[in-house]
Order: C-alpha cells, then structure tokens, then sequence
C-alpha cells in the first residue's frame, strides 16, 4: 500500500514557543522522512514566511495558502478559478470600506484577530476558513482538501492519506484523509474527529508518530 502524509505547519509542526521557527531536528527528521514516503506540508502561511520560518525544511512538497499554491518539483501550480483576481478586487474593496485591517498572500486575503460577527462579506465565490481568530477570504471551493486532491491528481496516487493537524481549517485536510491523527495539543473538536491522538504535541508528538512508521511499530 502506497502512502501520502500530509500535515499543518503551526501548532503541529512548529511550536508557538519558538515563533513558529522550525526545530532543527525536526527539519532533519522530516527531510529524512520525505526521502521515504511523499510528505507534504499543508499550511495556511504564504511562501515569504514559510521560507523565512522554515528555510532548511525540504518535504516532498507544499501547499501554502490553505489550499491555494502548490509547490512541487520546483514548479507553482494555482489552485484557484479564474475570476478569482476579480472577486478578490470587490473582496479588498468592502474590507476597506469597513476599515478592516488585511493583508493579501498570493491568492488568500488574510483578516488577523477578528471575529466572526464582524467579517460579514456576502460575497459569491468566496469562503472563510478560520485558524482560530484568524479568516482567511479564500475562492469558494478551496481548502485544504481540495489542495490535497490536486496533489493527488498531480501525483496520480491512489493509496493512502495519513493526515496531521491541531485546528479548524484542518478539518478539510481531515476530510479527504484514509487515516486522521491529532496532535495533543490539538482543539478538542480536531481530537474528537481524529483517528489517532499522540500523547505529545508540536513537533514532538510528529516524530514520535512518524518513528513508529519507519520503524514498522505503526501499520495503517
Ligand atoms: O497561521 C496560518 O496562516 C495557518 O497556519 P497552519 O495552517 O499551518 O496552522
């Protein structure tokens, strides 16, 4: 059986603690773990802070933009319809109109710290996907998921997804997964949806998985 892992950025890989900069061991081990199974990391962030946070990290592959960029074999792949610059433009329009602080990624238009009752868009062909207080206004059929399905597609790959995640824009990714596994330090409703809880969290827990698989403890 052919396996694809993929896993969230904050709060599974990296840890608040550090800034979300990534653990040197952690990298190694990641970058070890790519050489053996496919491992994409699957992320709200844009490339500028990933590449900042995480410069020796080097999975199989990236999605970035919670479903929008994929990054793959050197090549940038767009997840998103068309019209979509359009429907971005009246999108940043209104949120200026309602002196709504945002700032945009390549695709997504992030809102940071606000809450739900004051992002009230009406607006066709866009969603919000939350991570906690933060929206990101992203085209309507993009999430996680659908970010997973194009690599899928990109890879032809017809076996198994292990999934890894902590927080709300991780149910998606949870969705289009064979197996779900919740960090511990996940939000109660990711752990009670998950397939498997590790005892540890952050990057801890993901090693301490991930070495059960290498080392056969763990079959899925
Ligand atoms: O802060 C973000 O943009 C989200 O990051 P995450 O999807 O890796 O949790």
């Amino acid at each position: 059986m052919a396996y694809l892992f993929v896993s969230d950025y904050d709060r599974t890989l990296a840890d608040e603690k550090d800034g979300f900069v990534i653990r040197e061991n952690l990298a190694e081990f990641i970058n070890h773990f790519s050489s053996k199974y496919p491992f994409f990391v699957v992320t709200g962030r844009e490339r500028r802070f990933i590449s900042r946070l995480a410069p020796t990290l080097k999975p199989t592959g990236w999605v970035l933009e919670n479903g929008a960029i994929i990054l793959y074999g050197e090549k940038t792949y767009i997840n998103a319809p068309k019209n979509w610059a359009e429907i971005r433009k009246e999108i940043i329009k209104r949120l200026e109109e309602k002196e709504i602080k945002y700032s945009v990624g390549e695709v997504i238009v992030y809102v940071n710290n606000i809450d739900s009752s004051s992002l009230d868009l009406h607006l066709e062909g866009a969603k919000v996907e939350w991570n906690r207080n933060d929206a990101m206004i992203l085209p309507k059929d993009v999430d996680k998921g659908s970010g997973v399905l194009f690599i899928k597609n990109l890879l032809n790959f017809k076996g198994k997804v292990i999934a890894i995640g902590d927080s709300q824009n991780d149910i998606p990714l949870f969705r289009v997964a064979d197996v779900k596994v919740a960090v511990s330090n996940a939000l109660p409703e990711i752990k009670e949806i998950a397939d498997i809880v590790l005892d540890k969290p952050n990057g801890k827990g993901v090693i301490e998985f991930l070495s059960k698989i290498l080392s056969g403890e763990i079959f899925l």
